[in-house]
């Protein structure tokens, strides 16, 4: 039976699984791990398991639970699955991530017991995560917390939680957030007594909480263990220890579990994933069986060989050596710009002409890269899908202070504007002075009624003068002019640096955010145009959405591009300080290289998302400062060399005759690894290095061993 699904397969589907792939499909019972490489089939070899047994074995759909890590690949598994068995299987396999899963076991258990709960999660929520983080911040800390800090703080919380780290060890671990303790012990109680009356549930609540239900309630753990005869998991090595508890006890008595996982593509570490814990696996049940699965289907002969030479810079793995038998198409390029505007147009002029978007992606570290991209995509009018976006950016209060300080400037008698405003800029004006102001004739200009404060220093006053006169020529500037004015004349940088030390925001995104508005500027000659052109950039990421395999470029960070492929990939912006993070290059240099091997495994997700062209482009300047390449980048291209001496040394052989472009014939009289010695016709002996020759091109073998 099992030979004629394959060949039922080959025919209907064109889809020849080779034997390591076979053996995994045809397990069907016990435990089993497929620990595989990029490309290998994992999701491809998931999906016809599933169809095998209920093919074969005649398993009711509805047994059977895939759980995978994200909505997204969730959503992916379920049409690739019925994009290829759909006409021949009936619906019913719950294809679900695992939150989604253990928040259905809460409802039920919720709904028996009668118990009111909410979830806080996305803004929408009227009962907000991120503002009862906020206020527990404050009243612990007394100082406001601000995006990027309380992002730290709530993937900590999750690490804490999907660790199952007990509370009283919290402290063994240096989490950023100043009295993380407190503030985690705080939003914990606060959840359970508020006066909402309410359980209040985040997105690891809903794991914690369904374990408890299923360790505590032996009527509930057996409805779905009965249910779910057979669990399957994609993306295995992104489950943290609290998701592999639930998964183990619906799994429960006959573990029927299918795993399927690459430990090299581990990329949420930061929030708590364990691949460890799967690669422990045989211990756990000793009757596992574990599957490798090797070769790469997906990308060109290059892009395994250098993409498999990169990660085994990583020292913490399981060995794998990913090959493939495809052939060669043309070699990974790396792109070295001076500017981000360079980067811009160097992406966009390569993929204008290219008649299908939906095979090209652009990744990037930072949702921040895609708002550039998208803004040079919009202009050149070439569609684009972009599932995530920068959100904030629309609303960004530096977006804010640019437009009141250009309102400002068209009505300088205004006081609340002058309040929004007056710290930003060097205006020294005090808080006694703003008071004075609202008894002072609301006709004229702030400047000329400030003038009149008692006491005032001459220095002030002139200031004063020429702050009039400033704000003036400020509301005759283009847009464009306008940002650079407020940015470095009336000093709005000076002061985003003092306010970013103080509050711990990162500087390099507001300059980014204020280079972004500066190119959206370029071509707008009014301050309404600008604010149209803003929110029609908006509307059009907003739609972009839809246009998901549908003429479109994919633009993408490199986390969500997990489990895609394309047959064209640019990675921009591999730079230090974006990937690896600032924060994974100083625990590296602390000695402690989890965060930056992570890094590493995240520009491996790129990188083998492509399939024949991989173009990987860096940048001179980010933000008007210089900044160095990737290290990435360095050990890309050190391999590429490696690459072509391992392809070229073969012919180079002692012996041989071969022409130097400088020195002309001759024939090798020693190679070793690293040199090569040549006895030229005109110039005598001579010794070079092989690194050299190839890099430059110099060698051309005229007649081999003679
Ligand atoms: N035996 C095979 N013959 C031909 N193509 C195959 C075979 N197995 C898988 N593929 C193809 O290889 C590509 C990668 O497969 P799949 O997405 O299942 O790999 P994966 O291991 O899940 O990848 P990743 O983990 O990198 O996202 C797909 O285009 C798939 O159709």
């Amino acid at each position: 039976m099992s030979i004629k699904f394959f060949d039922f397969l080959k025919t209907e589907f064109n889809i020849d699984f080779n034997e390591k792939q076979r053996t995994a499909i045809l397990q069907k019972y016990g435990p089993v791990l497929v620990l595989a490489t990029p490309g290998s089939g994992k999701t491809t070899v998931l999906n016809a398991h599933i169809a095998y047994l209920i093919f074969n074995y005649n398993v009711n759909p509805e047994n059977i639970l895939a759980l995978t890590f994200s909505k997204a690949s969730a959503k992916d598994m379920n049409d690739r699955f019925y994009e290829t068995y759909g006409g021949l299987i009936p619906d019913g396999i719950k294809f679900s991530t695992i939150h989604s899963f253990s928040y259905k076991i809460i409802r039920y258990y919720y709904y028996i017991n009668r118990i009111n709960y909410q979830l806080i999660e996305g803004n929408r929520s009227r009962y907000n995560k991120r503002s009862i983080l906020q206020k527990i911040y404050r009243r612990v800390n007394r100082s406001n917390i601000n995006d990027d800090k309380l992002d730290e703080l709530s993937n900590s919380i999750s690490f804490v939680k999907n660790l199952m780290i007990n509370f009283k060890d919290i402290n063994d671990y240096k989490f950023q957030a100043k009295n993380f303790d407190k503030i985690y012990k705080t939003y914990e109680d606060y959840k359970k007594n508020n006066e909402y009356n309410m359980i209040l549930l985040d997105f690891d609540d809903m794991l914690i909480e369904a374990n408890n239900i299923l360790e505590k309630n032996q009527y509930i753990l057996k409805k779905y263990q009965d249910q779910y005869k057979y669990v399957m998991m994609d993306e295995g090595q992104d489950t943290s220890l609290i998701q592999n508890k639930i998964i183990e006890k619906i799994a429960l008595p006959k573990n029927n579990l299918f795993i399927v996982c690459d430990d090299d593509q581990s990329i949420y570490g930061f929030r708590g994933a364990q691949p460890k814990y799967l690669l422990d696996f045989k211990e756990r049940y000793n009757d596992a069986k574990i599957i490798f699965m090797e070769q790469n289907y997906r990308s060109s002969k290059n892009i395994v060989d250098i993409s498999n030479k990169v990660i085994n810079n990583n020292s913490i793995r399981y060995p794998k050596m990913m090959f493939t038998v495809n052939p060669e198409s043309g070699p990974i390029k790396i792109v070295k710009l001076k500017t981000e505007k360079e980067q811009l147009d160097y992406v966009v002029n390569s993929i204008k002409s290219d008649e299908y978007l939906d095979d090209i992606a652009i990744l990037y570290r930072n949702n921040i890269s895609g708002i550039g991209l998208a803004q040079k995509l919009y202009e050149e009018d070439i569609s684009f899908y972009m599932k995530d976006y920068h959100r904030n950016f629309f609303s960004h209060w530096v977006l804010n202070d640019i437009l009141n300080f250009v309102r400002f400037s068209y009505d300088d008698r205004s006081i609340p504007l002058l309040q929004a405003i007056y710290t930003k800029f060097d205006s020294y004006i005090s808080k006694k002075e703003l008071e004075f102001l609202k008894e002072q004739d609301v006709t004229k200009s702030v400047f000329d009624n400030l003038v009149k404060y008692p006491h005032m220093k001459a220095f002030k006053k002139r200031n004063l003068k020429r702050f009039k006169k400033d704000f003036k020529k400020l509301k005759r500037k283009s847009p464009l002019e306008a940002i650079r004015f407020i940015r470095y004349d009336l000093k709005y940088e000076e002061r985003l640096e003092g306010y970013s030390e103080l509050t711990g925001y990162s500087m390099e995104n507001l300059r980014y955010i204020l280079n972004t508005l500066e190119g959206i500027s370029e071509d707008t000659y009014s301050m309404e145009n600008f604010v149209d052109k803003l929110n029609n950039l908006k509307r059009i990421m907003h739609e972009s959405r839809k246009n998901r395999k549908n003429g479109a470029v994919t633009l993408s960070t490199l986390h969500s591009s997990k489990g895609l492929e394309f047959k064209k990939v640019f990675i921009v912006d591999l730079i230090e300080g974006q990937i690896p993070t600032k924060e994974s290059i100083k625990r590296e240099a602390m000695g402690d290289s989890l965060a930056l091997e992570e890094e590493r495994r995240l520009c491996y997700v790129g990188m083998t998302r492509a399939k024949e062209k991989l173009e990987m482009l860096t940048v001179g300047y980010k933000n008007n400062e210089e900044v160095l390449s990737s290290r990435f980048i360095k050990e890309i291209e050190k391999c590429i060399l490696e690459n072509k001496k391992v392809s070229c040394s073969p012919s180079l052989k002692k012996d041989s005759i071969v022409r130097h472009k400088k020195f002309g014939l001759g024939m090798i009289k020693d190679i070793n690894d690293s040199m090569i010695i040549i006895d030229f016709d005109k110039r005598g002996e001579k010794q070079l290095s092989i690194d050299m020759c190839i890099k430059r091109d110099l060698l051309e073998i005229i007649k081999l061993d003679c």
